[in-house]
């Protein structure tokens, strides 16, 4: 489990996030939602370290990330696994010389050892025959399933998700959705997907934190979001022509 609390963050002037606070569970994607711009990848990158909140604290199972000692840090950082938005792959290492990285950089394990494990998680991602292929020679919903078998090679406890659905047609996204989903719940991760696609919050959301201008607005799940009563995420929510139309059945 991670919580936040009292998260704040200003750059220069400018108040991005305003006193959030929220706790993710374990075995499933809890999401972050918003529009465009309203600071959910920054909050995101306060519960990674990545950006330092101004205000509040960040705790994994109880350890205190944001005030631990750096022992407690670097114990954590260990935990963590990430997908970044685009992917992020190394153009010119093949696929399992970039699944392979986080073991090379972070772990004394045996080459044989890497290997193993290497081929276990591009096997769960559905990528067993993909070892040499190179970065350029994937489809974008490839590149995805790369990124998140180097998300897991190190058996993280945590996993966190940028956008994991940009840029793939909406059958390929479903897919990738479904696999983050069942990722979590075999390995008990504790799981964090930011996402403005409202396919993936009917699909997936069952931890759902709504953020606005900075704020938490609302916290739920799929089932209670299109009669949350709060007008911000109702238009969110009903942007789509599609979802529009199931308000009035
Ligand atoms: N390092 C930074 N310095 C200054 N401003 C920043 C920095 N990082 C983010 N911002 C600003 O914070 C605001 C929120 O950005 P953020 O990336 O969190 O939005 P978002 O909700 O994730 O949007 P999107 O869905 O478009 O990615 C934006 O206006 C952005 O310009």
């Amino acid at each position: 489990m991670i919580e936040v609390q009292h998260i704040s963050k200003s750059f220069g002037d400018r108040t991005i996030l305003k006193d959030v606070s929220g706790v993710f569970e374990k075995g499933k994607p809890n999401l972050i939602i918003g529009a465009s711009g309203t600071g959910k990848s920054v909050l995101l990158k306060c519960i990674v370290g990545l950006v330092k909140p101004d205000d509040g604290h960040i705790f994994y199972d109880k350890r205190n990330f944001s005030e631990g000692d750096r022992d407690t840090k670097i114990e954590i950082r260990r935990e963590i696994g990430m997908l970044f938005q685009g992917g992020a792959l190394f153009d010119s290492k093949n696929v399992e010389q970039n699944v392979r990285f986080p073991l090379d950089i972070l772990t004394p394990m045996s080459y044989e050892e890497k290997m193993d494990r290497v081929n276990f998680c591009l096997k769960r991602v559905g990528l067993e025959n993909a070892n040499k292929k190179m970065p350029s020679e994937l489809s974008g919903g490839m590149k995805k399933r790369v990124g998140i078998a180097r998300a897991i090679v190190n058996n993280p406890n945590y996993l966190f998700c940028d956008e994991p659905n940009s840029g793939l047609d909406p059958q390929t996204s479903i897919l990738i959705d479904e696999l983050i989903d069942d990722l979590s719940e075999e390995f008990k991760m504790t799981t964090i997907v930011v996402t403005h696609d409202m396919n993936s919050v009917m699909g997936i959301g069952e931890r759902i934190l709504f953020i606005y201008k900075g704020q938490k607005l609302w916290e739920g799940t799929k089932d209670t979001i299109t009669h949350s009563g709060v007008k911000e995420l109702d238009d969110f929510v009903f942007a789509n022509k599609v979802m529009r139309s199931l308000r009035t059945k």
